[in-house]
């Protein structure tokens, strides 16, 4: 089924000026009744060999001078597009006569009546007026349905529409983020006024196993639910639905992307992580997708599954420092807590996010059979969005408590988590309506990149390396640097005797 259908020839008039020269010419290909073949009507040849003319300036003139393009609208370009113009006016004439046709039966209506239907109206307005973004997916499935059958681009951009970019894009930037932030141990640090570093190719092999593990899990969900994404404008265009691509070549897809991400990590990175990674794939595409149609609580396990991925990042760093690199080591080990807060701080957030974002869809969500709470319980929608909210506070002063960032860092993510709790309260109390959902949605687009930048800008030891490699150490005393022998314990100094004492026995 096409989504799009051809224009009927009757419409093609009225959407004349806003068609593109392309589908211009596809519409002329349409065999009229009488029609002469291009190449021999002189006055195009004409056309078509004027000397010194552009590409563009060439076709223009081509297009223009062709009179079977006459003959099939009977006009000119002038003529066409007064006609345009005439059909503009009618239109708006005919809008003003509906508008005043609707105000008389409006004044004829009982004064309750009126006042019932003028507060319907602006509920509506608030509802039509909230910005919900068409997603890349779909978006992408649009460019790739304009592109000409089988060619390279056309291919390539329905696959990356079935990764839905730009969640995949959101779900590295966390990995990377985490990675970015775990405290590497002074001690290894190249110099004392170097950035302790991670491994460079370490993140390379993050970012795109991760990146391939999201596309992997994103292609499965769609692929369980093009009939339920057909009933939501927000979806509608999506790859699937359109049948842009077939299931078989998703499922080929998904699989390939699943084996070379999980490979990519288990290889480039570490075995627990690319476990991670697989383990996301299942949950998000096994659990989440399915239970979005059974219960409400489908949003706490997305919530771990936006989570997952900065857990990934913190245990692709820590095995750079780990003892045996188990994974009872990465993820339960020493240090592991700033990884738990940086999945706690995803977790949380998604909250507000989706909670506000299903808000305004949620007679779509409602009609596809996606039990939501926004549908299914709005006040609890509120509440849950406002508790989540406020659970930023104490995740992102963990981050401080443990070392991952400064202290300053409570500072800046208090004015942050304050602004988007405000947001949440709002929203909570009005249940949505008076713009409160708009709120809380644009706050919590902008509140996760603002405190993951905050966090990497105030990371533990960063601001005082940083002042230290413009101001210099301070003068150190040289004997400061040795230890006296009487400096050690007594037990210390008898295992270095016992070690010295050895190494003289080995040697011959
Ligand atoms: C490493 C790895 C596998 C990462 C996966 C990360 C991932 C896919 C996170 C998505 C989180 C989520 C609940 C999205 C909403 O899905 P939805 O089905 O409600 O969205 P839709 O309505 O747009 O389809």
């Amino acid at each position: 089924m096409s989504l799009r259908p051809a224009l009927p020839r009757s419409n093609a008039l009225r959407d004349a000026n806003t068609v593109c020269l392309r589908c211009w010419k596809k519409f002329i290909r349409a065999p009229p009744t009488t029609r002469h073949p291009f190449s021999s009507i002189s006055s195009h040849k004409q056309g078509a060999i004027a000397v010194g003319k552009s590409r563009t300036s060439f076709r223009k003139d081509y297009f223009w001078a062709n009179s079977v393009l006459k003959e099939t609208f009977g006009q000119s370009r002038r003529e066409l597009q007064s006609s345009i113009a005439a059909i503009r006016a009618e239109a708006g004439q005919q809008a003003k006569g509906d508008n005043a046709t609707a105000k008389a039966a409006e004044e004829e209506m009982l004064p309750h009546r009126r006042r019932k239907r003028v507060k319907e109206l602006s509920a509506e307005d608030a509802h039509s007026a909230y910005p919900i973004p068409l997603d890349a997916s779909s978006k992408l499935a649009n460019i790739s349905s304009t592109l000409p059958q089988r060619s390279l681009k056309r291919i390539l951009t329905t696959y990356l529409s079935l990764s839905k970019p730009r969640l995949s894009f959101l779900v590295v930037l966390t990995a990377t983020a985490a990675y970015s932030l775990y405290p590497v141990p002074q001690l290894l640090a190249p110099a004392a006024t170097a950035t302790p570093s991670l491994s460079t190719l370490t993140l390379f092999f993050l970012t795109s196993g991760t990146a391939l593990c999201s596309a992997s899990a994103n292609a499965f969900n769609m692929l369980m639910e093009p009939k339920f994404d057909a009933q939501m404008s927000r979806t509608r265009n999506r790859p699937l639905v359109r049948k842009l691509i077939s299931p078989r070549g998703a499922i080929i897809f998904a699989v390939a992307c699943g084996l070379a991400g999980t490979g990519a990590l288990y290889y480039g990175v570490n075995p627990t992580t690319a476990f991670l990674g697989a383990a996301n794939i299942v949950l998000y595409a096994g659990v989440y997708t399915p239970m979005k149609r059974m219960s409400v609580l489908n949003t706490w396990v997305g919530a771990i599954v936006g989570g997952i991925p900065p857990l990934m990042g913190w245990t692709a760093a820590a095995s750079q420092y780990a003892h045996d690199g188990t994974w009872e080591e990465l993820l339960f080990g020493e240090g592991s807590t700033g990884g738990w807060l940086c999945a706690g701080l995803l977790f949380a957030w998604q909250f507000p996010h989706f909670n506000s974002l299903s808000w305004a869809i949620r007679d779509e969500y409602k009609n596809a059979g996606y039990r939501m709470l926004c549908w299914v319980n709005p006040a609890q929608n509120g509440r849950v969005a406002l508790r989540y909210a406020i659970l930023m506070f104490p995740v992102c002063i963990g981050l401080s408590y443990c070392d991952v960032t400064d202290w300053s860092f409570v500072v800046t993510s208090s004015a942050i988590n304050g602004w988007m709790a405000l947001k949440a309260w709002q929203f909570y109390k009005a249940e949505g309506h008076k713009g409160t959902a708009r709120g809380l949605f644009w706050a919590s687009v902008w509140h996760l990149p603002i405190v993951m930048v905050l966090a990497m800008a105030q990371k533990k030891g960063l601001g005082e390396r940083l002042y230290r490699s413009i101001f210099g150490y301070a003068d150190i005393d040289e004997g400061d640097l040795y230890y006296e022998v009487g400096d050690f314990g007594e037990e210390e100094e008898h295992r270095v005797a016992v070690e010295v004492a050895a190494e003289g026995m080995e040697k011959p």
